[in-house]
Order: structure tokens, then C-alpha cells, then sequence
């Protein structure tokens, strides 16, 4: 981690709002290396074998008291996400979706029944990954409340800053986006 932070801080500028970062393809920095290995390793068998196993990282910084709204990723990308937290432990919220996930819908509004669904809490922790496949690549949201603390299993856990790395692999002909925007993209998140 000591050798990665300053990789991870220079992805951003939180001050003026630059709190996410996306690469594509050949542009995955080099220093992304070691967790693509790792990520890699964490996919199901079924996926062990495509090449590139991942081309598309976006890191997201969070200060504490910022989340990230529930959403299930979009269709465009692969089965197969992973997710690399750095710095400080918070709370993932799962929600069960079903099939609603078909469109290519990012926000709480495409799934009304959202309230009233199956619900797990994961607690992140600092230096872990966790790999989003099957059911909960496609039938669960995930998202991060936007709370000064967390509590898990009866522990009050106070938001520090975050950062995440997700990798994650385009399905072939969606490469629209990145030519729009070019290669790379520093960006707020929405
Ligand atoms: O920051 C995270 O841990 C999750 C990010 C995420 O879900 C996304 O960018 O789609
Ligand atoms: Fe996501």
C-alpha cells in the first residue's frame, strides 16, 4: 500500500471536486499491475481465460460523509468486476434487484422495489477486494451511503477517506465510450 498511495492520490484532486478517474485499455497504468494479478485471480473459473481479463479501471476517492448511489454496472461492461478498497474500511450496501438490471439503468429510480428488498452490509476493509459476479454483478445493486459513519454488526465505524479501484472488461463494439472521451477521463462523480 505504501507504494501505491501516491500512485492512487495523483488519480485525483478532491479539493476541486476531482474525486473520480477512468483508463481504458492500453492506458491501465503500469502501476495497476500487481492488482490486476490479483484481481484477475478472483474471477470465477468460467472468466479465468479471456485476455485482457480487465480493460477499464475507474478509481473513486470519497471523503468522509461522500458514497456512491445504488446501481448495478452497467450493461455495457462484462461479468466479472472487482473492487480494490484503499486507506479506510466502510460499508457496501447489496440490494436485491432480480432481472431489473437488464436496461441500462445506473440510478434508484429504476428499481422502485428497492426499499422493500433483500439487503446485505459488507464492510469493505482497507486493502481488501471483493469480485462482483453472477447474482451480484446482475441481480444486486451496490452502493455506498452517504453517512459521516457507518454501523456494522453493532460497531459504529467512523468514515475516514477511501479510495476504490474497480477493474472491470467492455464487451466487445462498446468501445464508443472511450473513443468519445479519449482514452482517459478525470471526472466528478455523479
Ligand atoms: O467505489 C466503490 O467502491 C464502488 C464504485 C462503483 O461501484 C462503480 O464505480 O461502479
Ligand atoms: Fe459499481
Amino acid at each position: 500500500m505504501l507504494a501505491l498511495e501516491p500512485h492512487l492520490r495523483a488519480l485525483f484532486e478532491p479539493d476541486i471536486g476531482a474525486n473520480q478517474a477512468m483508463r481504458f485499455g492500453n492506458a491501465l497504468p503500469s502501476f495497476l499491475d500487481p492488482l490486476l494479478g490479483i484481481a484477475k485471480a478472483l474471477l470465477p473459473s468460467n472468466l479465468q481465460s479471456r485476455t485482457p481479463a480487465f480493460d477499464q479501471m475507474i478509481a473513486n476517492h470519497y471523503s468522509p460523509g461522500e458514497g456512491i448511489v445504488e446501481h448495478v454496472d452497467l450493461a455495457r461492461f462484462e461479468d466479472g468486476v472487482v473492487i480494490f478498497s484503499f486507506l479506510s474500511p466502510l460499508v457496501m450496501d447489496f440490494r436485491y434487484v432480480g432481472q431489473a438490471s437488464t436496461s441500462d439503468s445506473y440510478s434508484r429510480d429504476a428499481f422502485p422495489e428497492i426499499e422493500n428488498a433483500k439487503h446485505i452490509a459488507l464492510l469493505l476493509e482497507a486493502g481488501s477486494a471483493v469480485c462482483l459476479s453472477g447474482e451480484s454483478r446482475f441481480n444486486w445493486a451496490h452502493g455506498i451511503k452517504e453517512t459521516l459513519s457507518d454501523e456494522f454488526q453493532g460497531r459504529i465505524i467512523t468514515r475516514k477517506e477511501r479510495i476504490s479501484i474497480t477493474l472491470r472488461k467492455m464487451k466487445p463494439n462498446q468501445s464508443s465510450e472511450m473513443n468519445s472521451i479519449g482514452n482517459q477521463d478525470n471526472a466528478t462523480r455523479q
